[in-house]
């Protein structure tokens, strides 16, 4: 009997090493290394054992538990290549507490409160280390950096064969997408979007009007109009989430199936299972099969405007082939949640901080006010300070993706070096955003507090807030810190876009109406209800919106 003990337990220990070093994903690979393989020992206890079923049981759950022990014990010794780095027990052991932790929409503030607790490195997870300081940036980041992580393999699953731009984890695929990609974000193609862009900002600006001096949910209108934005720019069909307030909510979809894919991101194992379990993960599935169907009939029909659709479509003829329907799909709806779901927390955001912070909102409604200031000027709009101090300072306290862009060696590569720090090949990396931009060492005085005047000259701080500025000494502001479009060959693609779509409506909004909270809100709510699904899932912002004169 112990010769068959021993030999189950050698079993169980084999498949340890066969999953650390190969990772495997696939169905058949687990079924073959959790099932079959302890399962063939059967014969071997079977005389010790009143019956097959008892024997083929006995050895599983020695095996199982062998294969548990095997791994909990080498992830917790000084052999694992991150046994140097302090972080939680149950971190060390497993990521399905990070999971865990990731479903309960909080990841940003437990991420958070691990860097206090442990310093600026902690292990989040078995093979995943996260960092909260500049000088790693650029080169866990920047050219000649780490790619895409397997995080883009558990939010993407589905896509096998062909992935869309941001879950690239080949660093020569992804230059070559990207190159497609960037002819959308040249200046003349942002220029050319302005049309559609005040379109919307009509639009948005009618429906509020519609309901001026009653309470309305901001936060929601705002999702809304960047959808509906969005939407043009990669479909242009006639989907209208302002004008039909949602009715067949779609934006609260994307948000149910944010939350899985970001569990699923954490665990990606886990992803590649349930991608072949027809009822799992349900939200997702439904959401990108809703985007593919709608790019697939844009592709047939073409483009009526020069949109983004347009450039990654390559109707302009510039690339060698015309890009395959499947990637061209997996793009479009890329730009739909990238592009909304990261303005919309900004804007929101702004609105809430400005009328939190009355002096602030009296600053800003100066400057906006300004008849000499043409708020159709995109140009213009780019040499306001106060305006770009705002929503700097707003992407600072509330990044609208909270915790930032993993980043892993690439495959093959033998490891990477990060400051002075050898990332192991198999190892995710992460700079947190939400605790770099909080930290005293890189924003001061007052890192948590909502400041604009830090983004202005010294002789401005000093003049507008000089309680706060006038101790030069006390004043940091490390700009290498701030990574709200992250960094690097990888970072946002739409980053200016993105300004220029901000400051457009930050501007159009004030010039029509003051605003104030709902009677009875709750301030705190904001940030306490806010979730981070990688991008925010915002709580409602009860507004009451009056037409100035
Ligand atoms: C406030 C607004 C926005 C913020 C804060 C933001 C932030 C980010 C971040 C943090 C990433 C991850 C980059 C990485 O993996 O390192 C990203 C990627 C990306 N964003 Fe944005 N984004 C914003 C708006 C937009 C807009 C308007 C678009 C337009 C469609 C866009 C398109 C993309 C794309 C395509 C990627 C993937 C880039 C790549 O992998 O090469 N984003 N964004």
């Amino acid at each position: 009997m112990m010769r068959e003990f021993l030999l189950t337990l050698l079993a169980a220990a084999a498949a340890h090493l066969v999953y650390r070093k190969l990772e495997p994903r696939r169905l058949l690979l687990h079924v073959i290394l959790l099932l079959m393989a302890p399962l063939s020992l059967t014969p071997l206890l079977t005389p010790h054992f009143s019956s097959v079923v008892q024997a083929a049981l006995a050895v599983w759950s020695i095996y199982l538990t062998s294969l548990v022990v095997c791994t909990v014990l080498y992830r917790l010794s000084p052999l694992h290549p991150l046994a140097k780095y302090p972080g939680p027990l149950i971190c060390k052991v497993s990521k399905l507490w990070f999971g865990l932790v990731a479903y309960g929409g909080k990841q940003h503030i437990y991420y958070n409160e691990l860097h206090r607790r442990y310093g600026d490195i902690v292990r989040i997870g078995p093979n995943e280390l996260s960092f909260c300081t500049p000088d790693v940036i650029p080169s866990m980041m920047g050219a000649g950096g780490m790619p895409k992580a397997a995080f883009w393999d558990g939010q993407f699953p589905e896509q096998k064969t062909c992935r869309s731009l941001v879950g690239l984890r080949d660093p020569q695929e992804h230059a070559r997408r990207r190159r497609i990609w960037s002819r959308g974000f040249t200046p003349e193609a942002l220029r050319s979007y302005q049309p559609i862009l005040d379109k919307r900002i009509g639009q948005l600006l009618d429906h509020l009007t519609a309901r001026a001096g009653t309470t309305i949910d901001l936060a929601k209108w705002i999702s809304w109009f960047s959808f509906d934005l969005m939407n043009d720019m990669a479909f242009g069909d006639k989907i209208e989430l302002m004008k039909n307030e949602d009715s067949k909510g779609i934006w609260d979809l994307m948000e149910i199936a944010h939350r899985t894919a970001l569990v699923m991101a954490h665990l990606p194992w886990l992803s590649q299972l349930a991608v072949e379990i027809p009822f799992a993960n349900r939200n997702i599935k439904r959401f990108r099969e809703f985007s593919r169907q709608r790019a697939m009939k844009r592709y047939k029909e073409g483009s009526a405007s020069r949109d983004i659709f347009y450039h990654l479509i390559d109707e302009g003829g510039l690339e060698a082939a015309r890009p395959a329907i499947e990637q061209v799909a997996n793009d479009a709806s890329l730009v739909i949640v990238a592009g909304s779901d990261t303005i919309s927390p900004t804007l929101a955001s702004l609105f809430y901080l400005i009328i939190s912070n009355p002096v602030t909102y009296s600053r800003l409604q100066g400057e906006v006010d300004d008849r000499r200031v043409d708020i159709n000027d995109v140009a213009a709009l780019a040499q306001l300070p106060y305006l770009n101090a705002v929503i700097n300072e707003t992407m600072r306290v509330i990044p609208p993706v909270l915790s930032g862009s993993t980043r892993s060696p690439l495959i093959g590569s033998g490891g990477c070096a990060v400051g002075s720090h050898y990332i192991p090949e198999g190892t995710t990396a992460v700079v947190h955003t939400y605790t770099l931009h909080r930290d005293a060492r890189n924003f001061s005085p007052f890192p948590e507090s909502f400041i604009p005047e830090r983004w202005l000259t010294a002789d401005r701080q000093v003049a507008l807030e000089p309680e706060v500025f006038k101790a030069r000494g006390h004043v940091v502001h490390n700009l290498a810190a701030f990574i709200p479009f992250s960094y690097g060959p990888a970072d946002c693609i739409g980053k200016r876009l993105a300004m220029q779509e901000m400051r457009a409506v930050a501007c159009a909004v004030l010039r029509r109406f003051s605003l104030r909270f709902a009677d009875g809100y709750d301030k705190a709510t904001w940030e306490g209800d806010m979730c981070d699904h990688f991008v925010i899932k915002k709580p409602k912002l009860p507004v009451v919106l009056t037409l100035r004169q």
